[in-house]
Parts: structure tokens; C-alpha cells; sequence
């Protein structure tokens, strides 16, 4: 960083281990550079090393693991311009290693497991997303990851999950109640008991009436709308993709959903749906699709995840733009 940022952007990221969080941060890297975005993983907060959570039976989890008011000190000083010393929480060897100087950045990501918990962090939040893994998912992209590459069995996996559902129901999963949007990655309803998990059914949860954030839609906003896009316009192989666009609620509260069921096979052609997509908040024709195009090996890449995840990203890129013009405005009043 060359100079002190005018505005510091601060952005939350939540949601569980393994649920997609990393290459959803790559793919805002695409937008907001590298240089410009500071990620924060909020891991380094942890009070209590592997060994004190052991012997004390406290899963990191738990808010007791957690320093959160080291937490909010540092997110409020880096909002504010100034530059903390902040913890690292080693994960190889379980124990915390010496602070680290962090300078504060045009955009300030803060991700993992409690972005959204704290009401004082949550305050300082610009804007927030929750990810929403529903359990087979969780389950099939664990045992993907564990199992494959790194060695554990089925019953490691299951374990895992098991033994952090309690305080994962207790403590992370009600984060999604205060999240700005949710991206809820579900089963897809596109073929009878599926068990391979392969084809998802993926849903951006736009909650109604946050500021400064219009939810994106299909055709035309406020309608519900049901779409299997032309098979000739958009290859997809089997069980084909259907879309689906409207308002609905979230745990009581009303929302604007954007739903794509199933995948596609070339992802050039995503520049058919992306024409019929409205208040994504792209600068040119085609930019999302090019966003995506930027990395076809990216998990989810051929499906709603990759396509809702930079529909985010460009939510995040223009909270950004008004929030640093209306600080410029600001200043020259
Ligand atoms: N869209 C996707 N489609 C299929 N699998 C995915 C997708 N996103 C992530 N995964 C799988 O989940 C794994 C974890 O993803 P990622 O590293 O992005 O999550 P994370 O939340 O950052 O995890 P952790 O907190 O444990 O580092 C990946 O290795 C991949 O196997
Ligand atoms: O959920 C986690 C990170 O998102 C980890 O389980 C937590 O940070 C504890 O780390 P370790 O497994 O290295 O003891």
C-alpha cells in the first residue's frame, strides 16, 4: 500500500470450514486487485491454541475460543486508517505465532468462521455473505477434499462434521439471520435422490431492504419467474438448467431470490443468461461472463456457484464505489 486509503471498505465472509470461502475471495481478488484487498482470516483471533481447546473441551467454534474483543479493537483501528499488530494463529502447529503488522487497505476482508457474530464487528460490516452449505452438500465436498486429498477416511470426515455440529448450530449457522446476502448451496431438485452431489441447485438470497444494495433478478424485478433457458442458446448436458427468480422470505424476513438449478457445458455461452440478467451491477456487456471465463478451473465454475459468487463480487465492487464517492463528497463539502 503507497498511501493512507480515504475510505477503508470492510467486508465480512462467513460461513463453516471447507464451505468455499477461499475461492470465493479469489474470485473478488478479480475485482477489487490483489494489491487493494487485505484478507483477514479471523482463525488469528482464536484465545485458546489446539492443546487449551483440547484440554478444556471448547471447540474453535465457541465463542470462548475467540477473542472478539481483540477482534473488533483491530477491524475498528484498520477502518479507521491505522495499522494494528494482529495475532496469527498457526494451523500446522496449533499454537500462535508472533503478531504480524497489518497496514489498512482500500478494502479490508474479514473471513471465516465469526465475521458476522460479534454485534460491534458486525457493525463495522460495508458488507456481508453468508455461505450456506446445506449438510449432503458439506458432507460430499468434505469427502471430496479430506478423502482425496488429504488422506482421511469416511469415518474422520463424519466425525468431524458430527462433533462440530452442536456448536456450529449454536454459533455460526444464526450468523446468517444479520448476513447481507446468502448463498445457499443445496441438493439440486433437478433429479430424483441424487447421492452424488455432483449437480447443485444454488440460491442468492438478496435480503430486502439493506442499503445501497439492489437485488439482481431475471426479466423483470419483483415477478416470479421460472426459466429452462433455449437448449440450443445454452449446451447443457445432463439434467439440463433451470433458473428461477422472485421474491420470498429468509427466516421471516422478506428477500429476493436468485436461484440457477444444475450446470452448463460451455462457459462462453453464459453471456445468454448473463443479457437476460438485470441490476448485477456489471460496467459492460459480457463482463460477468468474462469474470467467469477467467477461470474455468475454478471449483463451481460450470454452475451457480461460480455464477452467484461474482454476481456478489460486483454487489461488493459497487458498495465499494459509493461508499468512497460519498467520502469524497464529503470531503469536498
Ligand atoms: N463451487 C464448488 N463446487 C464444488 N466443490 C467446491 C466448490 N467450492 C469449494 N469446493 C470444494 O470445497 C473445498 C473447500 O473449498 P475452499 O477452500 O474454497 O473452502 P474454505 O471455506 O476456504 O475452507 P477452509 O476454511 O477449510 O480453508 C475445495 O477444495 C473443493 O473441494
Ligand atoms: O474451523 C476452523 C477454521 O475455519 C479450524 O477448525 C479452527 O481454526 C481450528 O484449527 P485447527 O484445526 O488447526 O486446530
Amino acid at each position: 500500500m503507497s498511501s493512507k486509503p480515504k475510505r477503508v471498505v470492510v467486508i465480512g465472509v462467513a460461513g463453516d470450514s471447507g464451505c468455499g470461502k477461499s475461492t470465493f475471495l479469489r474470485r473478488l481478488n478479480d475485482l477489487f486487485g490483489e494489491e487493494f484487498m487485505t484478507v483477514i482470516c479471523l482463525d488469528d483471533y482464536h484465545s485458546l491454541d489446539r492443546k487449551q481447546r483440547k484440554e478444556t473441551g471448547i471447540t474453535a467454534l465457541d465463542p470462548r475460543a475467540n477473542n472478539f474483543d481483540l477482534m473488533y479493537e483491530q477491524v475498528k483501528a484498520l477502518k479507521e486508517g491505522k495499522s494494528i499488530m494482529k495475532p496469527i494463529y498457526n494451523h500446522e502447529t496449533g499454537l500462535l505465532d508472533p503478531p504480524e503488522l497489518v497496514e489498512p487497505n482500500k478494502v479490508i476482508v474479514i473471513e471465516g468462521l465469526h465475521p458476522i457474530y460479534d454485534e460491534r464487528v458486525r457493525g463495522l460490516l460495508d458488507f456481508s455473505i453468508y455461505l450456506d452449505l446445506s449438510d449432503e452438500v458439506k458432507i460430499a465436498w468434505k469427502i471430496q477434499r479430506d478423502m482425496a486429498e488429504r488422506g482421511h477416511t469416511l469415518a474422520d470426515v463424519m466425525q468431524a462434521i458430527e462433533s462440530r455440529r452442536p456448536d456450529f448450530e449454536a454459533y455460526i449457522d444464526p450468523q446468517k439471520a444479520h448476513a447481507d446476502v446468502i448463498i445457499q448451496i443445496l441438493p439440486t431438485n433437478l433429479i430424483a435422490n441424487d447421492t452424488e452431489r455432483k449437480v447443485l441447485r444454488v440460491r442468492l438470497v438478496q435480503r430486502s431492504g439493506v442499503e445501497g444494495i439492489e437485488p439482481a433478478y431475471l426479466f423483470d424485478e419483483g415477478s416470479t419467474i421460472s426459466w429452462i433457458p433455449c437448449g440450443t442458446k445454452l449446451t447443457c448436458s445432463y439434467p439440463g438448467i433451470k433458473l428461477f427468480s422472485g421474491p420470498d422470505s429468509w427466516l421471516g424476513q422478506p428477500a429476493s431470490v436468485l436461484e440457477i438449478d444444475g450446470q452448463f457445458d460451455r462457459l462462453e455461452e453464459m453471456v445468454y443468461i448473463e443479457n437476460h440478467l438485470s441490476c448485477i451491477n456489471t460496467k459492460f456487456y459480457g463482463e460477468l461472463t468474462q469474470l467467469l471465463l477467467k477461470h474455468p478451473d475454478y471449483p463451481g465454475s460450470n454452475n451457480g456457484t461460480g455464477l452467484l459468487q461474482i454476481i456478489v463480487g460486483l454487489k461488493m465492487r459497487a458498495t465499494f464505489e459509493r461508499l468512497i464517492k460519498e467520502s469524497e463528497q464529503l470531503v469536498a463539502a
